[in-house]
Formats: C-alpha cells, sequence, structure tokens
C-alpha cells in the first residue's frame, strides 16, 4: 500500500479503515442494545407483564431518532433503520406473528414491514374478514389491514369488520403508494388486458384512458393476484408494486402511473390488548345519532367544547335497520387524557358512544 496522502488509492483504503472501526462500534453498541431489551424482557416477566410489544414506546423512540436527524442520509432511511433494530431487539422478547391482508406482495404486506420490520413472522390471509379472524382466534398476535386511500376513500369491508369485532385498534401505518404497470409484452400495443383492484385501476385512470385506451379492463380481488396472471399471460398488463414486479420476475413497462403523486394508503394494526399513551396518538370511536335535528351537532360538540380536534369522521350504515347510520370518527389524543375521559363519558351517558375501537400512537 502506498502511504502518500495525495495519492487516491492510499486516500480511499484510509476511509475504507475508518469505516471498518465505524461498523466496529456500531456492532457492539447493537450487541449491546440488545442485551438491553433482553433485560427489560426479563424485568417484564418478573412483573407478570406478558405485553413485550409496546407501539407507544416505539413510537418515543422513533421521535427522538426524528427530533435528532441532521442528515446526510435521508430521514425516512434513519428511520427504517431504527425501527429495524427495534423489531430484531423485540424479536429477542418475544416471536410475533403478524396476519395480513394478503397474498405476498401486496401493499399490506408493505405496511407490515414499515410498521413491524422484517424480524416478524408475517401471515398472509385472503381476506380481511380473515384477518381479523386469525387475530381473534390467537393463530396471530396482531393483524394489518387497509383503512383508507387518499384518492379513493374508505375501504368499507375493514369498517364493516372493526363494527362487529372485538379487537382494538393498536397502530395506524400511512404507505405512499406507487403503482407500476407490469407485463411480459415488449409494449404498450401488444397489450389486451389490464388488470388490477378496481381500487387500483380508479387509481390510475387518467394514465390508463392516455395510454391503454384500447384495453380491456379486468377487475380483481388484488393487485398481486392481477401480478400473478400477468406472469403467466402476455397480452395481460397488471397494475401492482415493485415487490410484486420483483416476486412474479415482471418488467414494469411503465412507471409510478398513479393519478395523483401524493397517492397514500393508510392501515390499521388491530390487536386484542389496549396500547398506553405515547404522547402522540389518536382515538378511533364508533358514535350513533338518532334522526332528530341538530344530533350529529350534539355527538361533536363534547369534543369541540374542550379543544379536542377531530380529524376524520366517516359514515356507514349501521347494517341493524334500514337507513340507519353509524359514525366512524377519529380524534387526536388517548382516551387515557383527562379531557378525552371527560368528553367520552357525557357522551356514553347520552348513548352515543357505540363502542372505543381503540387509541393508538399516530404514525411516524
Ligand atoms: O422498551 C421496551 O419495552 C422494550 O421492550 C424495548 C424495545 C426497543 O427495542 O427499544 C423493544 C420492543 C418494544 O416494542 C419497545 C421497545
Amino acid at each position: 500500500m502506498s502511504e502518500r496522502p495525495d495519492d487516491p488509492e492510499w486516500r480511499l483504503d484510509e476511509r475504507r479503515a475508518r469505516i471498518d472501526a465505524i461498523d466496529e462500534q456500531i456492532q457492539s453498541l447493537l450487541a449491546d442494545r440488545a442485551r438491553t431489551a433482553q433485560e427489560i424482557a426479563r424485568v417484564k416477566e418478573a412483573c407478570g407483564d406478558t405485553m413485550f410489544y409496546r407501539p407507544e414506546r416505539e413510537r418515543q423512540v422513533l421521535a427522538r431518532v426524528r427530533a435528532r436527524h441532521q442528515g446526510p442520509l435521508p430521514e425516512e432511511d434513519v428511520l427504517r433503520i431504527f425501527r429495524e433494530i427495534m423489531g430484531s431487539c423485540l424479536a429477542l422478547e418475544q416471536a410475533l406473528t403478524v396476519a395480513y391482508f394478503g397474498p405476498e406482495g401486496s401493499f399490506t404486506e408493505g405496511a407490515l414491514r414499515k410498521h413491524f420490520g422484517g424480524a416478524v413472522a408475517a401471515l398472509p390471509q385472503a381476506t380481511i374478514a380473515e384477518v381479523f379472524r386469525a387475530v381473534t382466534a390467537k393463530a396471530a398476535d396482531f393483524g394489518v389491514v387497509p383503512v383508507e386511500n387518499s384518492a379513493e376513500g374508505i375501504v368499507n369491508h375493514t369498517h364493516d369488520l372493526l363494527m362487529r369485532s372485538p379487537l382494538v385498534i393498536v397502530g395506524e401505518v400511512v404507505l405512499r403508494v406507487h403503482h407500476q404497470l407490469l407485463a411480459r409484452a415488449q409494449g404498450l400495443d401488444e397489450i389486451t388486458h389490464v388488470a388490477a383492484h378496481p381500487q387500483a385501476l380508479a387509481q390510475c385512470r387518467g394514465w390508463i384512458e392516455r395510454h391503454l385506451a384500447h384495453c380491456e379492463q379486468v377487475a380483481v380481488s388484488n393487485n398481486a393476484e392481477a401480478a400473478r396472471r400477468a406472469a403467466s399471460e402476455s397480452h395481460l398488463a397488471a397494475v401492482a408494486s415493485r415487490e410484486a414486479a420483483a416476486h412474479w420476475g415482471l418488467p414494469i413497462l411503465a412507471a409510478n402511473i398513479e393519478d395523483a403523486p401524493d397517492n397514500a394508503t393508510r392501515f390499521f394494526v388491530i390487536g386484542r390488548h389496549a396500547v398506553g399513551p405515547s404522547g402522540q396518538d389518536k382515538t378511533s370511536l364508533l358514535l350513533t345519532a338518532p334522526h332528530t335535528p341538530g344530533s350529529l351537532h350534539a355527538l361533536l360538540e363534547p369534543f369541540a367544547r374542550r379543544g379536542i380536534s377531530l380529524l376524520r369522521i366517516e359514515s356507514r350504515p349501521a347494517q341493524r335497520a334500514l337507513w340507519e347510520y353509524v359514525f366512524f370518527v377519529d380524534i387526536a389524543g388517548h382516551e387515557k387524557d383527562p379531557v378525552i375521559e371527560e368528553a367520552l363519558a357525557e357522551l356514553e351517558q347520552r348513548g352515543g358512544v357505540v363502542r372505543r375501537l381503540g387509541s393508538y400512537p399516530q404514525a411516524v
């Protein structure tokens, strides 16, 4: 090895030696952190506490990472690395199984990995109802289901299941959604059919009208299924994710074809046990109001009077009587916050609360 500082080879070797030394420190700190998580597990066990996964604490750790962040790595990348570290530490405490609306390569799996990292066992389910069933039957510890899309609105099926299920919401995940056109065809003119979930077709309506006006649109149960078909049918293109392209070895004929560039999907993490406050929480509620003038106003007024922010309100048929509606309401804060406790007690007294669906940390 040359020793001259102006020699490029010497400069490269010198910096690589620095990276080797830094890696050694990172690895030793990671082992320290992992051993500390194991100690935490023993403390929890000693108190008879079997809740090893603590979404509220994870939210606080990630909020600290974000507050400290100064680059040069992108903030999203640093957050992802810390999520993985926590996920691996948690796996030393307890092996988790998480059911999700599959199949493999679906956006819901992407949301699961964003939230839990790579260390949990992921269990794909054919329907959203199966995800609820797996968690209720303890075949999985948690479940991940889609809730709403910024372009197409709410996922009705998830809301109808939440209405009937004893499970609680323990987390939310927001995922930027990009759609790719996948096909084995050489060019767009060879394609005769374009397949996807109806919501994905709707999210790419403009692009499809401009570039695939000659094609028949095929609605399928999910985009991963569309990709599976595109892998064997050469004149069929699928609208699906990059993960699906990799999974089926399909070329991407056109990238990011969604009409709205800020297209995002929100997911709920569902579980059997309530989550404590993190300091940055949301509470989801199922409310009802009689068919009388001003009843919706009266329902929301206890929140407004106390300065509690209303984040979302959706109405759904109550499934009890024709034209009876329930409201899915998200407010800022945790149900244990004194002002929220007060507002809920007032509403409960009036019969306005059907169910508390859960308090959970806001998505990072
Ligand atoms: O703080 C805890 O309770 C831990 O178990 C440690 C830890 C972490 O790695 O930081 C791991 C898992 C929990 O979900 C939250 C945090």
